[in-house]
């Protein structure tokens, strides 16, 4: 659940992925810009106290060519993270960066325009059209931009369909494919517009396992070999344990940050954050302090 407004606060954890330095001019030489930022974003709903403060204070940078999960309890604040920095919701307070872009200082019509153009999205439900082949599916976000296919765009198009392995199932409806292929359509619709990032929302929740696991090497090889950016919300430490790097959300803040995640340190993280939420750990370590001994353990 978020924290109510009357609760007290947390400590707070710093997770700004900027390395200590005495020389910033050499770290900007060899860090990539992060393709995301953002600075001490806070959402809150309703109002006075009844008022959910779903995010209080979230700092983060996520660095280009990475993949990233975001885990946390529901109702910690995942969803609410990943619809502001994808420009689908708009923040209380403080600021969210695509690139150079600042999405609050956006209007509608330009935050439309952006997500079109820079932002893909991958869905739990796949979210593709029934009457469209799997091929019409893909091309779907060209068609909706008023673009024609180009020669960039098919070279693009071939390799996608190759790294995902859908070469023989382009002319297929949607209902000739399984959750595993159907999904694997939708990751190649959001990296059509080759996007800053692509957000993904428990994108194998609708799969068994073994379908699962396939979607998420796809993401991955799409990250490591295409150089793509993917962010993921998932409940599942399994799923977790494919990205390069697992940011924890407890009651709306930043709890947890781990490096090349195994299945079982994201389960212990996890495990962690539960049992510091539990009324019985009372006078030890809150979620926030246990899991940044995570993150340094991690480092
Ligand atoms: N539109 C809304 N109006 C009021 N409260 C909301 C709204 N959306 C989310 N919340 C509250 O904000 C908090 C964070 O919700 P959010 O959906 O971001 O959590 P989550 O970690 O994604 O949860 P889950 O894993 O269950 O999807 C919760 O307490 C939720 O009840």
């Amino acid at each position: 659940m978020g924290r109510r407004a009357d609760e007290a606060p947390l400590p707070t954890v710093d997770t700004m992925t900027t390395p200590p330095t005495s020389n910033p001019v050499a770290i900007q030489a060899t860090t990539p810009s992060p393709a995301v930022t953002a600075s001490d974003l806070r959402k809150t709903y309703g109002r006075g106290e009844t008022a959910v403060h779903a995010l209080d204070g979230v700092s983060l940078a996520l660095h280009r060519g990475h993949f990233t999960a975001i885990m946390g309890a529901s109702g910690s604040g995942k969803s609410t993270l990943l619809h502001l920095l994808a420009g689908l919701d708009s923040a209380t307070s403080g600021t969210v960066h695509l690139g150079g872009t600042d999405l609050t200082a956006l209007d509608d019509d330009a935050l439309t325009v952006l997500r079109r153009e820079r932002v893909g999205f991958v869905f739990q439900a796949f979210n593709l059209l029934p009457m469209l082949t799997a091929e019409q599916n893909i091309t779907l976000p060209l068609e909706l931009a008023g673009a024609r296919m180009n020669a960039e765009h098919r070279a693009w198009l071939d390799r996608l369909v190759a790294t995902l392995g859908l070469r023989d199932r382009l002319t297929h409806r949607p209902s000739e494919l399984s959750g595993g292929q159907q999904q694997r359509v939708a990751i190649a619709r959001a990296l059509l517009t080759q996007p800053d990032v692509v957000f993904a929302d428990e994108p194998t929740g609708n799969l068994d396992s073994r379908s699962g696991a396939e979607v998420l090497s796809f993401l991955r090889t799409c990250v490591r070999e295409l150089g793509q950016t993917v962010v993921m919300v998932t409940h599942d430490a399994q799923a977790a344990s494919y990205a390069d790097r697992v940011v924890l959300v407890a009651d709306g803040r930043i709890a947890g940050d781990l490096s090349d995640p195994t299945p079982e340190r994201v389960q212990v993280a996890l495990d962690a954050l539960r049992s510091a939420d539990s009324p019985r750990s009372s006078g030890g370590l809150r979620g926030a302090e246990i899991l940044h001994g995570a993150s340094l353990e991690a480092r």
